[in-house]
């Protein structure tokens, strides 16, 4: 075992057949790399490994071990990424490596050394989901989740829908967002009925939607997104949350989303990684949120990245800046081609001009909220914003 300790990456390329049961993965697993697997699979179930028994908990445990250990022949976990978490780095620093400010406060349990403040807005908002997730998974096992998935009908295919539109309209794609408050503007629609805007969204000629899931920041909710999804609304759905645990991306997936949203502001790469093979494993398509030129070279070299949002609205301070998108862009068009990745200028787009702006920085869609949110038809809306019907 000192020679795996000694040189994790000779050990994970080797696939031994002693491993006969998920348990002695787990065993093997944290013998090799204890931190790392411990971190992790904290990180993913919210489960301590350290106790092992044949409790339901520890299964749970060991069945993520076992997914792990997959990834691991999947190149899913290069040396250096272990050797970060073996030399006893914690997921903030590791995080903190990566450019990301945003920490994790671990909570409920209290944070080592206590006492954590949040630094901005998002880092609240990414404590307190970090509580709600921790009640929704004891209130509904992951296993439950799973369960509610078997019946569920297959998603849609949320980037075909976006090429398509943009093929037949010729300009970007419009990924259209039933927001009813945010924290940046407070409440944009006292008259809000999902299904209803949902409807007109798709009758202008949104391609996709966006609905807000998170209930404290945003007044949404998972059952505004089943609603839309049960209304035969055709428009492939995004699940707009901080995701920060897989158990979301399952719930998002049995109550009806077709998408969900991963911020590199929030999650290392090891985490958009894990998630991204759990999209694909559940039919959902990931969109990538960015907000700066960091955080889009670390994602353009994330392998199976299809889809890429840029943020103009630093999610820290709220301040918006369309001209985000093009900054990004610049010197990235060509390995953006290369990949077939479809990018979406995302918030703060107003006006036909804005829409041409991002158009010509290289986006092939727009993700639009608060704009057509607050007038009295938001669908109708939609005309005003393109200056022209995209709906034919
Ligand atoms: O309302 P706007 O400015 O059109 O923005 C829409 C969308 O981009 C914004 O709601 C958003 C972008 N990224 C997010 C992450 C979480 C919550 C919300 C968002």
């Amino acid at each position: 075992m000192e020679s795996l300790l000694a040189n994790p990456s000779a050990k994970l390329s080797i696939s031994n057949p002693s491993f006969t049961s998920r348990r002695a993965i787990l065993t093997e697993s944290l013998h090799f790399a204890p931190r790392y697997f411990s971190n992790s699979i904290r990180m993913t179930s919210g489960l301590s490994p350290l106790r092992c028994t044949n409790s339901p908990e520890d299964k749970e445990i060991s069945s993520v071990a076992s997914a792990m250990y997959e990834y691991q022949t999947d190149e899913f976990i290069n040396a250096k990424e272990v050797r970060e978490w073996e030399s006893g780095k914690s997921i903030n620093q590791i995080a903190a490596n990566q450019g990301i400010t945003i920490r994790r406060s671990c909570r409920p349990a209290p944070p080592a050394g206590g006492g954590m403040v949040p630094r901005n807005i998002l880092e609240q908002i990414i404590w307190d989901k970090e509580v709600e997730v921790t009640q929704f998974k004891q209130r509904m096992p992951r296993k439950n989740v799973e369960h509610l998935i078997k019946d569920a009908s297959p998603t849609r295919d949320f980037i075909r829908a976006l090429k398509d539109s943009y093929l037949r309209t010729g300009v970007p794609a419009l990924i259209a967002e039933v927001k009813k408050a945010s924290p940046s503007r407070g409440i944009l629609r006292e008259n809000f009925d999902p299904v209803e805007i949902a409807r007109t969204y798709e009758q202008n000629g949104a391609a996709c939607l966006s609905i807000l899931t998170d209930t404290k920041y945003f007044q949404g909710s998972f059952e505004n997104l089943e609603k839309v999804r049960k209304a035969g609304i055709k428009c492939p759905l995004l699940c707009k949350e901080f995701i920060i645990d897989l158990w979301q991306i399952y719930y998002a997936r049995a109550k009806g989303a077709d998408a969900v949203l991963l911020i590199a502001g929030v999650l290392p790469d090891i985490d958009i990684k894990y998630m991204l093979k759990t999209c694909r494993e559940l039919g959902l398509t990931a969109l990538i949120e960015v907000y700066n030129e960091r955080e889009l070279d670390r994602v353009l070299k994330i392998n199976g990245v299809q889809l890429i949002g840029i943020n103009n609205r630093n999610l820290e301070n709220f301040v918006v800046d369309i001209s985000n998108t093009q900054k990004l862009l610049e010197n990235r068009i060509q390995v953006i081609k290369d990949k077939d990745i479809t990018v979406v200028g995302e918030s703060g787009l107003f006006t036909p001009d804005d829409v041409k702006f991002v158009h010509d920085s290289g986006v092939k869609a727009v993700l639009v909220g608060e704009s057509l949110i607050k007038q009295e038809d938001p669908g109708l809306a939609i005309r005003g914003l393109f200056g022209k019907d995209i709906s034919k």
